[in-house]
Order: structure tokens, then sequence, then C-alpha cells
């Protein structure tokens, strides 16, 4: 069995790739990066370091790369592949989009083998955007081919990866815990048996309760913590003003998903807790400014912070803590971040107001922007006179 795995990253090899691998795929990873492709090829192997107390190592053998600029060679791979899946970032998918609809061409004028394509990305409805995008790219007889024979599953993928910083350019540390939950109606042929994924009748309940709770609350603390000048996640949370409104915001997404679909209040609290723990690891060094990173994708309409403010208030419940969230991804002034880079000149330039809306859809004059509004004078309050910042217990 062959899997074809688009970007051989944090999450590409320390992820999916991994657990493909275990599951008896012979993994082959589709990179940008020449010294990454020549890497794994020249090793074949690499670790995956579990941060936990028993710095367990899991090897990843029979692995091997391509560059996707190689198109013949990606087109020979989407061939012959059993699955194929991504983890390049949801701003990529369109990039990788035209090589795998020539493969596919290839492939369907080839054989009528099914194929599941399979986006992990931090985004819902990955997949589904994927399919548009490959679809885009066929003539019409080989979209209506490729309509029967290639799944595109969506899929919510969650594990901590940080950034990674060991001389070894394939070690890759993650956190112990992991969920790959996957759309099962959306599978065409037979199931991929693959240890570590879920399969689920209607993915949508799955991947809001982990975008709106891990990343609402890990963006909430990783902008907090920017803002408030503290390098980590981890050192974030324990500055208790950070550590409370991360905590509330997340209890605001908790019980927005629980009136949305009907999840147990009580697991969606024990969920909550256990996320909470998981930022603070203290096994991994996960830096505020990678947990940030690209802010318009955070603050879209429908992404972690603005998705569940809008909908929460829908549903009753005052967002008044992703406010906050809200408020201090605006003031997210990473210079090396070409998304805050954008961010903060268009505040310059058009203001405030106007950029808010921009972004987030959010109109000035509804109670959502006065609460944002209020919120960015508050933090930049605090940050300006410390002492009016809450601290001890909240
Ligand atoms: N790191 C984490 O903790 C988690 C990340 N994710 C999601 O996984 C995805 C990947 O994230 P990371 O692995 O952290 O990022 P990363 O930056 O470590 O990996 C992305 C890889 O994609 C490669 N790439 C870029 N353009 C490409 C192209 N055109 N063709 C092939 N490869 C290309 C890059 O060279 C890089 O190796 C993102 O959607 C992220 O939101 C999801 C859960 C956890
Ligand atoms: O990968 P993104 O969408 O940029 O966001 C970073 C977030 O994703 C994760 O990497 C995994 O969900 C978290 O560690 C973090 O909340």
């Amino acid at each position: 069995m062959k899997a074809l795995h688009f970007g051989a990253g944090n999450i590409g090899r320390g992820f999916i790739g991994a657990l493909l691998n275990q599951a008896g795929y012979e993994v082959c990873f589709v990179d940008v990066v020449q010294e990454l492709v020549d890497e794994i090829n020249q090793r074949g192997e690499y670790i995956v370091e579990i941060a936990g107390p028993g710095h367990e190592n899991i090897k990843v053998s029979g692995v091997r790369a391509i560059n996707g600029l190689d198109q013949d060679a990606v087109t020979k791979e989407m061939i012959e592949a059993d699955l194929v899946t991504t983890a390049v970032g949801p701003n990529v998918l369109k990039q990788i989009a035209p090589a795998i609809a020539n493969g596919l061409a290839e492939r369907i004028n080839q054989h009528a083998q099914p194929l599941n394509i399979i986006a992990c990305e931090n985004v819902v409805g990955g997949s589904t955007l994927l399919k548009e995008y490959i679809h885009s790219h066929l003539n019409e007889a080989d979209r209506q081919k490729a309509a029967q024979i290639a799944g595109f599953p969506d899929a919510a993928v969650d594990r901590i990866v940080p950034l990674q910083n060991h001389e070894d350019k394939l070690r890759v540390t993650v956190e112990p815990f992991y969920e790959w939950v996957v759309d099962q109606d959306k599978i065409v042929g037979e199931l991929p048996r693959i240890e570590g994924i879920t399969y689920v009748r209607n993915l949508q309940p799955y991947i809001e309760r982990k975008l709106y709770t891990v990343n609402t609350g890990h963006a909430t603390a990783a902008y907090l913590g920017y803002h408030f000048g503290y390098k980590t996640i981890d050192e974030a949370l324990r500055d208790e003003y950070i550590r409370h409104v991360t905590g509330q915001a997340i209890m605001e997404t908790g019980r927005l998903l629980v009136a949305k679909h009907r999840f147990d209040p009580d697991r969606q609290e024990q969920y909550i807790h256990q996320i909470m723990e998981r930022f603070s690891n203290p096994y991994l060094s996960d830096e505020v400014t990678r947990i940030g990173r690209s802010p318009i994708r955070k603050l879209g309409p429908n992404d972690r912070l603005v998705g569940p403010a809008v909908q929460a208030e829908q549903y009753g419940i005052i967002p008044e803590h992703l406010c906050t969230g809200i408020a201090a991804a605006f003031l997210f002034d990473y210079d090396q971040d070409a998304e805050a880079v954008k961010i903060q000149a268009e505040i310059r330039e058009r203001g405030l107001a106007e950029t808010i809306r921009h972004y987030t859809n959010i109109e000035p004059h509804s109670s959502l922007f006065q609460f944002i509004s209020e919120k960015l004078e508050l933090l930049k309050e605090m940050k300006s006179s410390p002492s009016s910042k809450p601290s001890g217990r909240l």
C-alpha cells in the first residue's frame, strides 16, 4: 500500500506520515524544499520524539520523498498511490491542486482504482476545498470520471507539533496526544485501515469542537502572550490574566458547542481541562508567534475566533473573552509575519474600524464590534500601565 503525503513539515513527519508508516503504508512525501527531500531520500528514516516524561522515540523508516515542482514524479506517484494526504497549510492547498489534478487526470485514464484524498489542515472543509481547486483544473470529461473514483473526505487533525530546533533536520518532537477524525461517508472504495483514524458519519461537530476549542484557546493565549511580551505558550499561560481569559474563551465556545451540537456538557468541560493541560506541557517549547501565525486567516469569519464569537451571539451566549482574543489578534504586530504586517499597515491606512470589518466581516456599530473595540483599548491600557492588569488568582 502506497501513501503520497504533501508537506513533509511538522505535522507531515510528526503525525500523518508517522501514522501511515505505522499502519504499513510505504510513505512518499512531497515537498518543495529540496534539502528536505534530499535528506529524506538519503536516510529513508527519522525519529519522532514524544514530548512527555518518558521521552519515547518512535522510528519511522522506509520513507522517501519527491519535489512537488517535479510534475512527472508527482504524476507517477499519483497513478500508483492508494491514499493521498496533505499537511501544507490551508493557504497552500490552491498551489498543490494543479499538480494533483494533472496526476489524477493521468491516473483516471490508466485505471479506475478508487483514491481518497484527505487534507489534514486546520480548516473546516479542507478536503472539500481541495476538491474544488483540483476540479477547476480538470476538463469536463475528467471531472466526471474523478467524481466517480476520487473521494475527498474532510478531516479534523489534532496534535501539537511546535517549530523544531534539532540539529537533525528530520527529527520531530510532538506531544503525546493525537486525534485524526475523518468523514466516513465521503470515503470511496474500501475504508483505509489506519490505527489512529476515527471515522465518523458527521464530521462538522468534531471539526468545530477541535477548531473552536484547541485552536481558539491556543490563538487567544498566543495573541495575549505576544501582547504582554511572553515568548512561549506555557510562559504566557503562567500569567493568571491570560490563563483566565483563555479558559473563559473556550468555556464560551464550549457553551456554543453544547448548544449547537448537543455535546455532553461534562465531557466538554473535561475536554477543555485536558486541552489547558496540553497547552502547558512543560516538555514542549511552543512559540506564541507560531501559534499566532497568519492572523488574516485566523481572523477569518469562519475561523477559530470570529466564527465562534458570531455563532455564540446567535445562541444568546455573550462572547466577551472571545472578543478579547480577537482584539489581541489586531495587536499582533510581529514583523516576521507577512499577514500581521499587512493588518498593521491597513490599520494605519484605513483605520481600525474598516480593518476589523474587512478581515472579520463584523460591521462597525454591531455589539461584537463594540466589544472588540473596548477590549482593544483595555489591552493597550494594561500594557502601558501594568498595574491596571488583573493579577493573582482570578
Ligand atoms: N503544527 C501543528 O501543531 C499542527 C498543524 N496543523 C495543520 O497542519 C498543516 C501543516 O502545518 P505544519 O506541519 O505545522 O507546517 P510546516 O510549515 O511545518 O509544514 C508544511 C510543509 O509544507 C511544505 N510545503 C509548502 N508548500 C508546498 C507545496 N507547494 N508543495 C508541497 N509541500 C509544500 C513546506 O515546505 C513544509 O515542509 C497546517 O494546515 C496546520 O494548520 C494541524 C494540527 C497541528
Ligand atoms: O496551524 P495553524 O492553523 O496556523 O495554527 C496553529 C495551531 O494549530 C496547531 O498547530 C494544531 O492544532 C496548534 O498547535 C495551534 O493552535
